[in-house]
This record gives C-alpha cells, sequence and structure tokens, in this order.
C-alpha cells in the first residue's frame, strides 16, 4: 500500500486572534468566524474528497474545536482521535497575552520580527505566576521540568518531530488519510521539515487560519508537490499576506 494523504489543518480564527494578542499556549476558544472557517474546512475536504480516516490534534481547544466542526461538516466526525502537547503552539513566554501592535511599536520591527519569525530567538521566558502561565494546568503536568516557559520555532521542530516519526507516519505508511489540526508556528515547524525549508527561509513562510493544505508524499516522505496544495487556493494567498502583516 502507498503512502496515505497528510492534511494539514490551522485552527480558525479564535479570540485572541481577532483582538491581535500573542496566544501561544493559552487555551483560547474559536470565534464565530473562526467556528465558520473550521466548518468551511470541513466542506473544502469534502468537496476534494479528501476524507480523513483519523484525526491528531494538540492539547488546545482551538485545534480540538477546529478538528470537530470540520469533521462534522466532512461526515468524518466518528473517526479516531489522538491528541499531544507536541503539536501544540509555540509557547510565546512573556508575549502571552500581549497587543502585537503595541509590542511592534515599544520594541521596533526588528526586534518583534525576531520574536515573531527567527528560528532560533525565543521571547523573554514568562513567569511561572503569570496570568497566561501553563504551570499548574493539569494537562501539562505530566511534562515536569519539560514544560517550556518559551520556545522560538527550532525548541518546536525539536519537540515535535518525535511526534511526527513515532505516531503521524506509522498512519501514513499503513496508507492512511491523516488530518492533523495544529496551529501556525507548529504547522510551520513541521512544513519546514517535509518541505526542508532552510532556518532562514522558514521566517517568510506563514500558514493561515482554516484552510486545508493537503500533502502527497513519497515512499521517503517527500511531497510530491513541494508546498503541498491548498484546497482554496485563493483564499489561502489572500489570507496568508494577512498574517504576515499582523502588528501593523
Ligand atoms: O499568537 C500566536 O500564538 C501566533 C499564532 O496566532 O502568532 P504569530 O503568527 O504572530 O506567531
Amino acid at each position: 500500500m502507498g503512502i496515505g494523504t497528510l492534511v494539514l489543518l490551522r485552527h480558525g480564527e479564535s479570540t485572541w486572534n481577532a483582538k491581535n494578542l500573542f496566544t501561544g499556549w493559552v487555551d483560547v476558544p474559536l470565534s464565530d468566524k473562526g467556528v465558520g472557517e473550521a466548518i468551511r474546512g470541513g466542506e473544502l475536504l469534502k468537496e476534494a474528497g479528501v476524507l480523513p480516516d483519523l484525526v491528531h490534534t494538540s492539547l488546545q481547544r482551538r485545534a480540538i474545536s477546529t478538528a470537530y466542526y470540520a469533521l462534522d461538516a466532512a461526515d468524518r466526525h466518528w473517526i479516531p482521535v489522538k491528541r499531544d502537547w507536541r503539536l501544540n503552539e509555540r509557547h510565546y513566554g512573556a508575549l502571552q497575552g500581549k497587543n502585537k501592535k503595541e509590542t511592534l511599536e515599544a520594541f521596533g520591527e526588528e526586534q518583534f520580527m525576531l520574536w515573531r519569525r527567527s528560528y532560533d530567538t525565543p521571547p523573554p521566558p514568562i513567569e511561572a505566576d503569570s496570568e497566561f502561565s501553563q504551570a499548574g494546568d493539569p494537562r501539562y503536568a505530566h511534562l515536569g521540568a519539560e514544560l517550556p516557559a518559551t520556545e522560538c520555532l527550532k525548541d518546536v521542530v525539536a519537540r515535535l518531530i518525535p511526534y511526527w516519526e513515532t505516531e503521524v507516519v506509522p498512519d501514513l505508511k499503513a496508507g492512511r488519510t491523516v488530518l492533523l489540526a495544529a496551529h501556525g508556528n507548529s504547522l510551520r515547524a513541521l512544513v519546514k521539515h517535509l518541505d526542508g525549508v532552510s532556518d532562514e527561509a522558514i521566517s517568510g513562510l506563514n500558514i493561515p487560519t482554516g484552510i486545508p493544505l493537503r500533502y502527497d508524499l513519497d515512499d521517503d516522505l517527500r511531497p510530491t508537490t513541494p508546498g503541498g496544495q491548498y484546497l482554496d487556493p485563493d483564499a489561502a494567498s489572500a489570507a496568508i499576506s494577512a498574517v504576515a502583516n499582523q502588528g501593523r
């Protein structure tokens, strides 16, 4: 049996995306618009005949809800699900809860973009007693000292790829269609790995909310179409510029 199909889905717009706040591991819900995007994402899957056999999500409700709404719209709400913190959004450290525009104004373009898109410069760590810290959150209790207080994209690659290799690749090798519902920066980490994007070039790659991105992989797990294919390419290009320009 050949390698199955991989579908990446960034969650629909969250309430904090709408307010232009750095989110990271803060567990905010979808906005009404985000729910609509998730449903539309599921309709796109159905129209394209890309019907997932199982779904992987992060431990965050914006990805969990997006998978639920999308799969419900595609009549695939019944498939098995696996969830893991390794698919979570990048931890945004002390920036969690801060407004992107105000941060840009306070620290300047260079520092702002270094924190948002450099490969290996994490934001300052969050204090454990911050209202936006995940210390004490029962879903991460098993992580102990591994619980991040901040992450750069390189840290996300390091914690995500082991999950990809042990949990997702076997599903694909079994010929399954796999939906992976996650986040802007955890999906950037995976796309970097799949497409072999350089540490420099990955800073220019942005993923829009709610539009399924299909990857067909060869036997060596290399994409047959580099960059994959968005199921709604026109909507994807408009939304990609919007993500790139956040803060302005
Ligand atoms: O705030 C965040 O967690 C992420 C995704 O919304 O933002 P950015 O695109 O700025 O990395």
